[in-house]
């Protein structure tokens, strides 16, 4: 019985017997002038092409593990663990020294369930490692790895891993989900309003336009119409109601979300009859932002951060609008944690 209450034993077996066993030592070859290093390490599982190579080094016996029944060489275990935890657009790597990660199939968002995680990981002699969820990911992006730490383990601690999984499970209904799963965008239909006079009488030429089509177009969504309007609350309320007539799926307005005599972007969303979910968000740059739904479609007043730095609150929340998430208070005060971005 070793510290980890395992009952594997040692075995002196002759290398022509030993397929399929594992390598309980490393194995050093030696060729003078040339190599000297590792030809095998421990826990390596021997197969029919490494017979001649332990024959050419002189090993006509090996010492091998014999697993007892209740317990699980650690490649077997990290694959084990990773098909539990995988879910849709994922792949697995083939197992290596222990480990295996999950990837994305796709570009999508990740979501990973960081309660499960953290169950996982107080488990013992298993590590999963993870990115953050609610990250956008590209295609062959790693999202997790799993690594069993000693050679050998129980195999009581992968039901408990493959239980854990199990238990998020729920494939009849919309609360079904993976431990570690990739969602894709889904295309919307944007429309955008760009306030402020100094635009609308061409003062400035309009920089806001640009970035924001940008940002919308790099997750597969479009902006089906810009609409310039001055800084007048009940122009800028005709606007949202010309755009929801236009079946767009998501409104964003630019400008006017300070505290100026002539910020009437908030005023206006609020007239124009949306709940408001908040207007605030903390985090710098885009404590600004107004998030609501209009008639159940996302409404939200971008500030002029946005225009400015690359990564603002605007790029938190939109990838998580266009994988379908529903906007929640909680979501907007969970935000201020790592928010401060430089500001
Ligand atoms: N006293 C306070 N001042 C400011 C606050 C505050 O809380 N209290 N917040 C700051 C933050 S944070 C931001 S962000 C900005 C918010 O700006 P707004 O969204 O109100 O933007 P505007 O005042 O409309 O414009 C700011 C600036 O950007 C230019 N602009 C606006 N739209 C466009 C466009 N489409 N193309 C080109 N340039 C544009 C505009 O001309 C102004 O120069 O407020 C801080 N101040
Ligand atoms: O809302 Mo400002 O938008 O933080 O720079």
């Amino acid at each position: 019985m070793t510290k980890h209450g395992l009952t594997s034993t040692l075995r002196e077996v002759p290398v022509e017997e030993a397929i399929g066993m594992v390598l309980a030592h490393d194995l050093t070859q030696i060729i003078p002038g040339q190599f000297k290093g590792r030809l095998f390490r421990k826990g390596h599982r021997i197969t029919h092409e490494d017979i001649p190579k332990l024959l050419d080094i002189g090993k006509a016996h090996i010492y091998a593990i014999e697993l007892a029944e209740d317990e699980i060489h650690e490649d077997d275990a990290a694959l084990r663990m990773a098909r539990a935890l995988q879910g849709d657009n994922t792949v697995l790597t083939d197992p290596y020294e222990g480990k295996v990660s999950i990837k994305s199939q796709i570009h999508g968002l990740a979501q990973i369930h960081k309660p499960t995680v953290d169950a996982i990981n107080g488990l013992g002699d298993i590590a999963l490692a993870t990115i953050k969820t609610n990250t956008v990911v590209q295609p062959g992006q790693s999202l997790a790895a799993t690594r069993v730490i000693p050679l050998i383990t129980k195999q009581s601690k992968m039901e408990e891993v493959e239980r854990l999984s199990a238990a998020l499970r729920n494939p009849k209904s919309q609360a079904d989900q993976a431990v570690i799963q990739v969602r894709p965008f889904i295309k919307h239909r944007v429309g955008l309003i760009t306030t402020g006079s100094e635009v609308f009488h061409g003062r400035i030429q309009d920089k806001f336009g640009p970035v924001v089509r940008a940002k919308v177009e790099a997750f597969g969504s479009e902006i089906v119409e810009q609409r310039f309007v001055t800084d007048d609350l009940v122009k800028i309320v005709t606007e949202i109601s010309y755009l929801r007539q236009q079946m767009c799926d998501m409104i964003l307005l630019t400008g006017g979300m300070s505290v100026d005599p002539d910020d009437r972007t908030p005023g206006a969303i609020r007239q124009a009859g949306a709940e408001i979910i908040r207007y605030g968000t903390p985090m710098l740059p885009g404590s600004m932002l107004l998030m609501g739904y209009l008639e159940g479609i996302p409404i939200l007043g971008l500030p002029g951060c946005v225009m400015h730095d690359p990564f603002t609150s605007f790029d938190v929340l939109l990838p998580r609008i266009l994988a379908g998430d529903v906007i929640e208070e909680q979501d907007i005060i969970d935000m201020g944690y790592g928010g401060l971005i430089g500001c």
